[in-house]
């Protein structure tokens, strides 16, 4: 995305439709705003993205134009009315227009944040210093937050995690993913297409060329998310798409029979050199134990046994928020880390799992 300074301060006026359906009719309500037509905006591969206040609420808002099939519902749209959590940006409204040549588009107005976790990280890396550990914690964990929300309610999978895609607001450490340009709902009995998400977060099914692959795809992205802000730059940074399992391959070892597998059942070629795994202490030598835990337990082949967005957030890598104490507390507190919703968040566990997760989960809060 290069980003430009426009100078053209018109005023617009529009008649939109809000993000999400109000009342029990599922219809989303017309609504007018006005906003300047100023401030930067960004090129993406589907459009443009720029940023504006709404003059009637003062909010600050990215609008993102795309070019609108009229064929096809837009995907992207569909996805965004059903979504509602913190960690993830809001549809606030939407609304369609048509160029000179009779292109129909449409904008997709959104909560605004001021960087991308991509921009957050050059900056550090230019400094040059590393990232603040405490502050790749709290991302990660509002990251998988926002991953057991979408996998196990919405039943959405974003299948492009990368850092373009986390927007970050550095003064109060909160994270939101945006981009549901190639996300979807997955359904176990109907194939999906492989060549999804970007090439260095691409889970190895998806090099392996699964069509049954699940939400766990975001899992993998994530890790790698994770191992690239701790390291200052990709962990696997392929230069093509097998070049891609060349360098998962070369860490973490060649993958046995089974884990090939389990990733995908109808992969033939099973003819692989040999290569032993690199301990992920020796890869990540400055980090604690807990931390090299997590990334190997994000960073498994058989997406069986990596873990969930749930069991994630369990981890003993976070008991640190939860014990938070302090300046660290604080952060905690104003971004609601330690509060679920039972029902958006939780609702999919059994009694059970229920009572050990939230002990887990909400250490302070149960006594
Ligand atoms: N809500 C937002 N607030 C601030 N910036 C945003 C917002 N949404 C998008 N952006 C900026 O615009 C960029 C592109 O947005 P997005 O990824 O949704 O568009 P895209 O056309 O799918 O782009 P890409 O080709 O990079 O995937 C983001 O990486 C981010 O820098």
């Amino acid at each position: 995305m290069n980003l430009e300074l426009v100078t053209n301060t018109e005023v617009v006026h529009k008649q939109v439709y809000c993000g999400h359906p109000s009342g029990n009719n599922g219809e989303n309500e017309p609504a007018e705003i006005t906003y300047p037509t100023t401030e930067v905006v960004g090129h993406g591969s589907f459009g443009v993205v720029f940023t504006t206040t709404i003059k009637e609420t003062d909010e600050d808002v990215a609008i993102k134009k795309v070019l609108q099939d009229r064929r096809f519902k837009n995907r992207e749209l569909e996805i965004m009315k059903l979504l509602k959590h913190p960690n993830i940006i809001d549809l606030k409204y939407y609304f369609y227009e048509k160029d000179s040549h009779g292109e129909v588009y449409l904008n997709l107005i959104l909560d605004y944040m001021p960087q991308s976790l991509y921009q957050r990280l050059r900056h550090f890396v230019h400094i040059p210093s590393a990232m603040p550990r405490l502050e790749i914690k709290c991302y990660m964990y509002q990251l998988f937050k926002s991953l057991n929300y979408l996998h196990n309610f919405a039943l959405v999978c974003h299948r492009d995690i990368k850092p373009q895609n986390l927007l970050v607001d550095p003064n109060t450490c909160a994270l939101k993913i945006c981009d549901f340009g190639s996300a979807k709902q997955l359904k176990p009995t109907e194939p999906n297409v492989s060549y999804i998400c970007s090439r260095y977060y691409r889970a190895p099914e998806l090099i392996f060329g699964a069509t049954h692959y699940s939400n766990q795809i975001d899992v993998w992205s994530s890790g790698c998310v994770m191992a690239e802000l701790l390291l200052g730059q990709p962990m696997f940074p392929g230069e093509s798409g097998i070049d891609q399992l060349v360098e998962i391959i070369k860490i973490l070892g060649t993958p046995s029979r089974q884990e090939i597998c389990a990733m995908n059942p109808n992969y033939m070629e099973h003819k692989f050199p040999q290569i032993k795994p690199i301990p992920l202490s020796r890869v990540f030598k400055k980090e604690d134990e807990q931390t090299v835990q997590f990334l190997a337990d994000t960073l498994k082949y058989d997406p069986m046994e990596r873990f969930n967005a749930l069991q994630c957030l369990c981890s003993s890598y976070f008991d640190e928020l939860r014990h938070a104490q302090g300046q660290l507390k604080q952060i905690v507190d104003s971004l609601q880390l330690l509060q679920f919703e039972y029902d958006t968040e939780l609702a999919h566990l059994t009694q059970d799992q229920l009572e050990a997760v939230r002990l887990k989960l909400q250490p302070t809060q149960i006594r």
